[in-house]
């Protein structure tokens, strides 16, 4: 029986891709939008032009909170470019989100597939910290959060921090801090394992699918950004993140390790971890199997 997910998304280019592996690879019972990447209605756009694209009209897309609990946060139009999509404006032809909040959405399905229903936490946690808030009983009835979150050292959006967790750190301490069974993927691990070289960018657009030309069409600034960055392809960390919760045979070393979340100026958003095991809350990714990431990825762009 496939694993039943929700998908928690600020859907711009590698979220795209990350709802489409989803898709794939789960039972996937709702998408839940929430603030980060872009502008919160071209998100709202992209993941239901996603769903239509891969013909997942069925697939609830739910609208979450519209910005951080407490900070100040910015888009990074520049990461995903216009719109989130590498400069492609898309529309949803049919489909709408739904009306009921993600909060609501995601306690109600925590309660229907209560013990089987696991998160992937791809985006700020600012939904999902609001869901606990409102009914703690939430840690015990979700299998599992998968968070692609946080930097060791290299933040991507701060010296520090990594952007997820910079946007809402006060979302990610809560998160953290709650009890829930989590497994987190940061940021230089995804930079390592996440990557698709521009070779294999040469690749995909060679297989000539529906799914290929969406790839390279909306995550073309993506590979531009990643680039800049000094990496030798695009980075997909919150694809990656998915596709490890899938196969945990590609997770080729973890840790059972205490992570918490600075708050204050300089450090704000950044990952304490400690690494001598006095106690745990999350495991950790340390090394992943980049070669089945991307053969899983490959094989489902060339799926139709
Ligand atoms: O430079 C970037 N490369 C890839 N993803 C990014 C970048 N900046 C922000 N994000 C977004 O934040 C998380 C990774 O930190 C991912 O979830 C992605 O959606």
């Amino acid at each position: 029986m496939r694993r039943k997910v929700i998908v928690d998304s600020d859907t711009a280019t590698d979220d795209t891709i990350a709802i489409l592996l989803s898709s794939a690879l789960f039972d996937l019972v709702g998408v839940s939008i929430v603030a980060g990447n872009v502008n919160f209605q071209d998100q709202v756009n992209n993941a239901l032009f996603t769903l239509e694209y891969i013909g997942r009209d069925d697939v609830p897309v739910y609208i979450g909170y519209d910005r951080p609990i407490l900070g100040q946060w910015r888009t990074v139009e520049e990461v995903h470019g216009k719109w989130g999509m590498s400069g492609w404006r898309v529309s949803p032809n049919r489909k709408k989100p739904e009306k009921e909040h993600a909060v609501d959405a995601i306690l109600r399905l925590s309660k229907e597939y209560e013990g089987e229903l696991e998160i992937m936490a791809i985006s700020p946690l600012t939904n999902l910290a609001q869901a606990y808030l409102r009914d703690n009983g939430l840690t015990k009835r979700v299998k599992k959060v998968w968070i692609m979150g946080g930097a060791f050292t290299r933040g991507n959006t701060t010296p520090l921090a990594e952007f997820n967790f910079w946007v809402d750190p006060e979302a990610a301490k809560i998160v953290l801090n709650a009890g829930f069974e989590v497994t987190i993927v940061p940021w230089e691990v995804t930079e390592k394992y996440g990557v698709i070289y521009e070779n294999e960018w040469e690749e995909i657009g060679k297989l000539g699918s529906r799914l290929s030309e969406f790839f390279v069409r909306s995550n073309k600034a993506l590979l531009e950004f990643s680039k800049l960055q000094g990496n030798l392809g695009s980075v997909h960390p919150d694809s990656l993140t998915v596709y490890l919760a899938y196969n945990n045979q590609a997770i080729l070393e973890e840790r059972k390790l205490k992570v918490d979340i600075e708050l204050c100026s300089l450090s704000r958003g950044g990952m304490l971890v400690d690494w001598y095991n006095r106690e745990h809350n999350s495991i950790v990714v340390l090394k992943a199997d980049r070669e089945r990431f991307k053969t899983a990825l490959l094989d489902v762009l060339s799926s139709f």
